[in-house]
Parts: structure tokens; sequence; C-alpha cells
């Protein structure tokens, strides 16, 4: 799987790549430029925007390049070349263009703009002059390429400061960092692309990366033919158990999402009254009542357990989930369910995977979801530990971790931002662990599948949770 950096590990990266190739930073930098210049969009005129440190020495190299290769090049230094140090006054030297020290008149002159802003060093919001000629890349027609990561976007953190380059092409160097992929990264990064620099990645096999990203491949263990000797029972029970009065909905769509992943028996738990509408919906689901008496239910075997799509926070919610909790199921806890956990003082030993959105991992934490979102790497992780099991980050680019490794989906759209299709993910993962995937491996290969399946319906709308679970399996011929 693609690693993932964080800046702090970027320059241990960047000295081994020199120490690899046998050069110099110096020569390092000319062969990054050369790199992104090669996936230069075709153009006649360019504008390159260079600022203080290496980043902006990355620009200075690629204007020189371009200038060589008889493009009409203008460099706009935001700091004069008499106060860059190292490596970035060296490009600035170098180059024998064409020099401006404020924003260019008729920015519609250029076919394209690079941005070698910030990269790896950014460090605050970009304010005054920084703020300004980001703001005037952004109102260009030209295409825009940055080099690294957009200048404003955080690496670390996939936070875009406002403002932040919007650019149509990224071209990230040796190595991605989880920003150009979680939170605000794919708003911002355009079409991305990773050059290595032909260093190969064993050369950093002991820098420990931040995150992975998960892979399409992963899917290929579902493909596997099933044993022609095996029954349902062969696939395992599970029980789903939420939606209160007037949402039986979300567990409709988990049982169902959990039904087409393979699970071999499942048996849905919502109130006494909705019960008898289960096998209406979906005749494959059976269905059990819960009358919210205090006393112990009688709890059907089961191998895993998700719980809390729909379920609410009424003395019925309360008295089932304490039942269930308590029941020593492996657990996919959801939704209210997770909100009645922040509630709790205990932690069960039961919970296998939890998938939180932002705000439900706020609760846990005890913060405000910016604080979630300003660090997602930071709050999954956390949460793993705290709980001691497998959490789910959703939103965009879904974090994965097991409080050791964590796992970053480069797939899915905001298609998939519509009401029940969290449903769908917690079915699908409990209806692969029910079939003997770890509950690393489940959230991992339902997060992917969920995403493709978005991908693969390319709506550029709202995916209904109905119609993704539909085209569920579509993505796995
Ligand atoms: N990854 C690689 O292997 C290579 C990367 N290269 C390029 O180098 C940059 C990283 O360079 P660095 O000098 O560390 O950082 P920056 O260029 O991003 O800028 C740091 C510079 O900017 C100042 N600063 C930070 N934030 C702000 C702000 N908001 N306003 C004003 N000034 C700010 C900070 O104080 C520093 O002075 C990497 O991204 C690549 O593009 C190498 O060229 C080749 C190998
Ligand atoms: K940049």
């Amino acid at each position: 799987m693609q690693p993932l950096y964080r800046s702090q590990q970027t320059k241990p990266i960047d000295a081994a790549a020199a120490d690899y190739l046998q050069i110099d930073s110096y020569q390092l930098m000319q062969r990054a430029a050369l790199a992104v210049y090669r996936h230069l969009p075709d153009c006649e005129t360019l504008l390159v925007v260079t600022g203080p440190g290496n980043n902006g020495g990355d620009g200075w190299v690629l204007a020189e390049l371009a200038r060589q290769d008889h493009k009409k090049v203008l460099v706009w230094a935001l700091q004069k070349p008499a106060t860059l140090s190292g490596d970035a006054a060296k490009a600035a030297e170098d180059y024998q263009g064409e020099v401006v020290y404020a924003a260019p008149a008729e920015p519609d002159q250029f076919d394209v703009v690079v941005d070698a802003l910030f990269g790896t060093g950014l460090s605050r919001a970009p304010g005054g002059l920084y703020q300004d000629a980001i703001e005037y890349i952004n109102q260009c027609q030209a295409k825009v390429l940055s080099v690294d990561i957009p200048s404003g976007l955080v690496g670390d953190t996939g936070v875009a400061y406002i403002p932040t380059v919007q650019a149509d092409k990224t071209v990230a160097i040796l190595n991605m960092m989880p920003g150009h992929i979680t939170a605000d990264g794919r708003d911002y990064c355009g079409e991305l692309i990773l050059d290595r620099l032909a260093v190969p990645e064993r050369v950093y096999a002991d820098i420990d990366p931040s995150a992975y990203v998960l892979k399409q491949a992963m899917l290929n263990l579902l493909k596997q033919a099933r044993k022609h000797n095996s029954h349902k029972g062969s696939y395992g029970r599970l029980l789903v158990a939420g939606g209160q009065h007037g949402m039986l909905g979300a567990v409709l769509l988990c049982g169902t999402a959990a039904l087409v992943s393979g699970a071999g028996l499942i048996q849905l738990i919502t109130t006494q009254e909705q019960a008898p509408w289960v096998p209406v919906h979906r005749p494959e689901l059976m269905a059990l009542g819960f009358t919210g008496s205090e006393h112990q239910i009688h709890i059907p075997p089961a191998d895993v357990l998700i719980l809390g799509m729909g379920l609410g926070s009424s003395q019925w919610s309360k008295a089932l989930w304490q039942q269930l909790m308590t029941a020593n199921i492996p657990t996919v806890l959801d939704a209210d369910g997770l909100n009645l956990l922040a509630d709790c003082d205990e932690a069960a030993d039961s919970i296998a995977v939890m998938t939180p959105h932002p705000k439900e991992a706020a609760r846990l934490l005890n913060c405000a979801v910016k604080d979630i979102q300003a660090d997602r790497i930071k709050a999954v992780e956390t949460l793993a530990k705290r709980y001691q099991c497998v959490v789910v980050l959703k939103g965009s680019g879904t974090i994965i971790s097991d409080g050791e490794e964590n796992f970053i989906c480069p797939y899915g759209s905001a298609d998939l931002a519509t009401a029940g299709t969290g449903d769908v993910l917690a079915g699908m993962i409990g209806g692969l662990m029910a079939q003997g995937f770890s509950a690393l491996q489940s959230a991992q290969m339902a997060v992917v599948w969920h995403a493709l399946t978005a991908d693969h319906c390319a709506l550029g709308r709202c995916l209904t949770a109905s119609d993704l679970i539909r085209h569920l399996p579509e993505v796995l011929i």
C-alpha cells in the first residue's frame, strides 16, 4: 500500500533519496523541478509564482527549464532572490529570465500558472502578499499546476487555509502526504500525480509512514469463489439492532447491505410494532421485536452485532443498547450507538469496529467538530487507542485506524453525502466480519467497496442509499 508521510518526515526522505541517487540537495531540487516540468500542460506562456522556501526553489528551477525550452516565462517572486537562502537562493541565481515582484497586469496572458509558493513548510495561514498572490492565481483563467501541494493546503491534515490555491494538477514529489487525499485535499489538488524521481520505496523503509492509501485490489479477496460444499451458516449469523419508532429504514438499509455483502443469516432487532414490517420490505431478513423492558431479552446466537443505526436515545434505546453491549458479541457500533457510548463511563470490550462521522467522533472525544477535522488522523488514532478497536472516521478521505496503523481511502465522492449511506457502510462491515474477515480487513474492504460503488455510478449528484446497495455487486465483477 502507498505510504503517506507527514511534513516532519519529508526531510529524512529527501536525505535518503539524495543519498540513494548519490546527488546533493540542490541536484535533488533540480530533479524535482524537472519531474514537475514534465507534467506541465501543453503551453506557450507561463507564470511561475515563487515563495520563500524550497518549494519556491523548485519553481525557480522549473522556470529556467521552461525558458531553455523556449517558452515565454515570467517569475513572480514573492521573496526577492537576495533574501532567499540555501538551494532556493541558488535556484533563483541560476534563473536567467524575466522576474517581477508584484502581480503581473493582465492575468489572462498566461496559458499556465505554476504555484511554487509553499510546500511542506507551510506553517500558518497565508496572509498579506501571499494571500493576494493565491487569490490572484485562483482568479486566473490559466491552468494551475501546484508544485508538491497546493499552497495553503496543510499536508499533514488536509485542512485548507483560506485562501488555498485551487490547482488543476498537483505533482507530489517523492512522497504523498495525508493532506493530498483527506479532508479538503481532494477539493484543491485537482489531478494528483506522484513522481518518485526514480527512487524505490525501500530507500525510506525505516521511516514510519503516518498512514497508507487503501487500494482497490483489496477487493480481490471478495471475488474468490465460495466453497461448493457450504451453506448459509458458513457465512455467519448477524444481528442488526436499532431503528426506534420511525427509523425502521436505518436498520433495513444496514441489514440489506449486510445481506448483499454476503452474510449468511441476518436478524433485525427493532421495536415490537415495527418488527412485523421487516420481512414485508425485505423477505430475506428476519425480525425480532424489543419491548423496551429492562429485563434481559432473549438474544439469539450471533457471530456479529451491528448496533446503533436509528437507535435514538429514548428509554427503549438505552435498554436495548445496555443489554446488547453486555452480550459479548463482536460489535460494529454506529450512529446513536456511539452517542450512547459517549454518555457512558465504561467502554465495552466487545466493540470491534466503530464508525463515527466527525460529529460523533467529537462527542466521543469531548471536543468540537472543527478539532476533529483539524487533524483527522490524530482523532481516529486517539479513538482507536482509547476504545481498543478499529475506528472508521467517515467523511472526505475516510480514515481507518486500529491504533497502530492508519489507512485512508482515496475513492468516493460527495455523491455519498446523503442519508443512509452510513447505515449501508456499517452493514457491509458487519456482513464481512460475519463471513470471517478480521475487523480491520472488513472495515478496509467495506470502505473501499462502498466508495468505489459511488465512483462506478459517477452520478455527480446524490447516490441514494438504496441505489448504492443495488449497485454494490457491479464493482466486484
Ligand atoms: N519532498 C522532497 O523530497 C523535495 C522537496 N523539495 C521542495 O521543498 C519543499 C519544502 O521546502 P521548505 O523550504 O521546507 O518549505 P516551503 O517551501 O514550503 O516554505 C517554507 C518557508 O515558508 C515560510 N512560511 C511558512 N508558512 C508561511 C506563511 N503562511 N506565510 C509566510 N511564510 C510562510 C517558512 O517560514 C519557511 O521560510 C517541498 O514542498 C518541495 O516543493 C525539494 O526541492 C526537492 C526534494
Ligand atoms: K505549492
